[in-house]
């Protein structure tokens, strides 16, 4: 039995025992208390005090998207609160010796039940519910398997083919994005990494030109993606390099990385260590949202020969479910899993400047870890202020932006009191919208939509969308007036799909907007996608999950880009707030940024980070039998 206190966290009502002030507090919810007392319980012995306490931790770590918990810093989990009682934490030393010897770990008197595992790391001692160790042993066990060999490649054909899919090259400086095809060419696996617009696509349109002619043209693809929309994404980004270049002898399918790995209703998967992916080389888009167990599952189902290319960009917002796989990959302590040479056919094809590559930089190539630099997309501003933010520099965040309404700094921080600042830019993107779509011109209909948007932290309260939406449909009817009485869709709505349709080829993420249909009677309607350089047109009735969109979620905005964009920061205090937020927030724009908030706020942005633990960064070994 469960209530809600006025902290918001579920309260267990039942039972009293070690895990209950935890509850109180705030540490533990009622399902982390409920799973460790059934874990428990399930064992058939008596189970220690602080033993219980660490289980219910381990449960607590997968539920905020961590894999383990580390003991050595449990103490640094509750949230400081004035004036409330102070929790005895064990001792981490006695809690690890506890948790070693206890029949959660070791073997239960009931079965062969061993809920726990234990690995003694570089982090300290780390404690899993067991699925999750096994999963990242599995993903530790195939990623250094495959960096222990080399696919046999001629330096002078991907020389030539280098040439013909880079041609002069990145012209202002190193060429990475060539380096990084050759690497692909080279590594079993590889890591592009980079911020937006660093050309991680254009990269891989190209990477997969590249592996082509190393195939004689007989390459068999697979594309996926986390989302429906990111791989939607990378399908029309790489069938527009195809069209344009000539290139690739049929156009790949890009699918979710649930799809591609034949995700059945009963949660099984058709493919596995049995049933592998029939792919030359696969690669998958925006890994950041990747989750522990489907980076496991899509790497038990590869063949050894098969070549991984995993893109995106590890400072993002991670998946919502448990493990950070991509940034563990990107920071992964180099003296873990096999040691590494960069190939002899990377080396023949490529020179590694000092000036462009230092030791450490050298060592993550040799891991297949490589990541682009230059900003194709955004202002170079917005990029040495995303670069100071994953820097956690707050001093010289502050430093670079505008502060106050009246600034033109492309960056700007404005109070709260001030946000009637924004309104100009709120109504004239409102306006533009209307227009092109009352004209019935589609093209720039979705022009425009990219023009603006307001992104928060949260959903709901005063800092979240659906305050912010009132906000700025408030603004737009007094200055534009207010949409048709009476009318369910009208033109110049922006709207935001919020399921997957595969029929409608619409997936949750895409912003579209309402058109008076120009193939229509002047009157219908009709509901206008942007897709590279073609549009999707739909009528609004196709369209079974979409809602007006005025401002939105910052996670809903990954992976889309705006011209300009509003970004709404918290409180200070709200945990929400973290420096992967803010990052993501703000390369999101192309060319301006107006950050709502205080100093505070964006100083405590920087300075939170998306705490994941994980095995997968060091070096660990199991306590206990295997
Ligand atoms: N070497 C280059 N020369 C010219 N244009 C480039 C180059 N690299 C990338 N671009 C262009 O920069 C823009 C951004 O590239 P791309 O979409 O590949 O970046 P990205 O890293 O995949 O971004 P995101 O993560 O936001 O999807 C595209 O218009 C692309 O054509």
């Amino acid at each position: 039995m469960t209530a809600t206190d006025d902290r918001g966290a579920q309260r267990v009502a039942r039972g009293d025992d070690r895990l209950t002030p935890f509850n109180r507090a705030g540490v533990l919810n009622a399902a982390d208390v409920h799973v460790a007392r059934r874990v428990a319980a399930l064992s058939g012995a008596p189970v220690d005090d602080d033993v219980l306490l660490a289980t219910a931790l381990a449960v607590r770590a997968v539920r905020t998207g961590s894999t383990c918990v580390e003991l050595d810093s449990i103490a640094e989990i509750a949230p400081v609160v004035a004036d409330a009682e102070p929790l005895q934490w064990p001792d981490p030393t006695a809690l690890r010796d506890a948790v070693a010897s206890s029949h959660l770990v070791l073997g239960c008197p009931s079965g062969p039940l061993r809920p726990l595992a234990l690995a003694d790391s570089d982090d300290g001692p780390l404690l899993y519910l067991r699925k999750y160790f096994r999963q990242e042993q599995s993903i530790r066990t195939i990623l250094d398997a495959r960096a222990a060999g080399r696919p046999e490649v001629d330096a002078q054909i991907l020389a030539a083919a280098l040439d013909t899919a880079f041609g002069d090259g990145d012209t202002g400086g190193y060429d990475r994005q060539r380096a990084a095809a050759a690497l692909a060419a080279t590594s079993w696996t590889t890591v592009l990494a980079g911020g937006p617009g660093t050309g991680k696509t254009y990269t891989v349109a190209r990477i997969l030109a590249v592996m082509e002619a190393l195939f004689d043209g007989d390459l068999r693809i697979g594309l996926c993606a986390p989302t429906g929309r990111a791989a939607a994404q990378l399908q029309t980004a790489i069938g527009e390099y195809r069209r344009e270049h000539q290139t690739l002898r049929s156009e790949p399918a890009a699918v979710t990385v649930h799809r591609l790995l034949g995700s059945r209703p009963d949660g099984t998967f058709l493919r596995g260590s049995a049933n592998r992916l029939p792919f030359d080389v696969v690669v998958v888009d925006e890994t950041s949202m990747l989750p522990v167990t489907m980076m496991c599952r899509l790497l038990e189902s590869l063949r050894s020969d098969t070549r991984l290319i995993l893109v995106g960009d590890p400072h993002q917002l991670v998946s919502v479910e448990a493990g950070a796989v991509l940034a563990d990959l990107v920071d992964r302590d180099p003296s873990t899993g096999a040691s590494a040479e960069l190939p002899q056919a990377f080396a023949d094809v490529t020179d590694l400047p000092t000036a462009d590559f230092d030791v450490a930089e050298q060592a993550s190539l040799a891991r297949g870890v490589i990541t682009l630099r230059r900003g194709h997309r955004y202002g170079d501003r917005i990029g040495e202020i995303a670069e100071a933010v994953n820097t956690g520099d707050a001093d010289r965040v502050l430093e670079l932006i505008g502060h106050g309404p009246d600034t033109t700094h492309p960056v700007r921080l404005i109070d709260l009191d001030d946000a009637d600042a924004v309104r100009g830019e709120a109504v004239g993107w409102a306006g533009a919208l209307r227009s092109a779509a009352l004209a019935g011109d589609a093209r720039a209909a979705v022009t425009a939509l990219r023009g603006h948007r307001v992104l928060c932290a949260h959903r709901d309260g005063p800092y979240g969308v659906g305050g912010w939406s009132r906000t700025v449909t408030g603004w737009i009817t007094d200055d534009l007036g207010g949409p048709p009485a009476g009318v369910g869709w009208y033109a110049g709505e922006p709207l935001l799909v919020t399921a997957n349709d595969r029929a409608q080829g619409v997936y949750n993420g895409d912003s579209g907007v309402v058109i008076v249909d120009p193939e229509g009677d002047g009157t219908s309607l009709a509901a206008v996608f942007e897709r590279g350089h073609e549009i999707k047109k739909l009528h609004p009735s196709q369209l079974a999950d979409a809602v007006p969109v005025y401002a939105m979620t910052i996670h809903r905005s990954q992976g889309s880009q705006f011209a300009t964009v509003t970004v709404v920061l918290p409180p200070p205090d709200a945990e929400l707030l973290t420096r992967e937020l803010l990052y993501t927030a703000i390369t999101r724009a192309e060319r301006e940024v107006t950050i709502i908030g205080t100093p505070d706020a964006l100083r405590a942005a920087v300075a939170r980070r998306v705490a994941r633990a994980s095995g997968l960064r060091t070096n660990l070994v199991e306590v206990g039998p295997r």
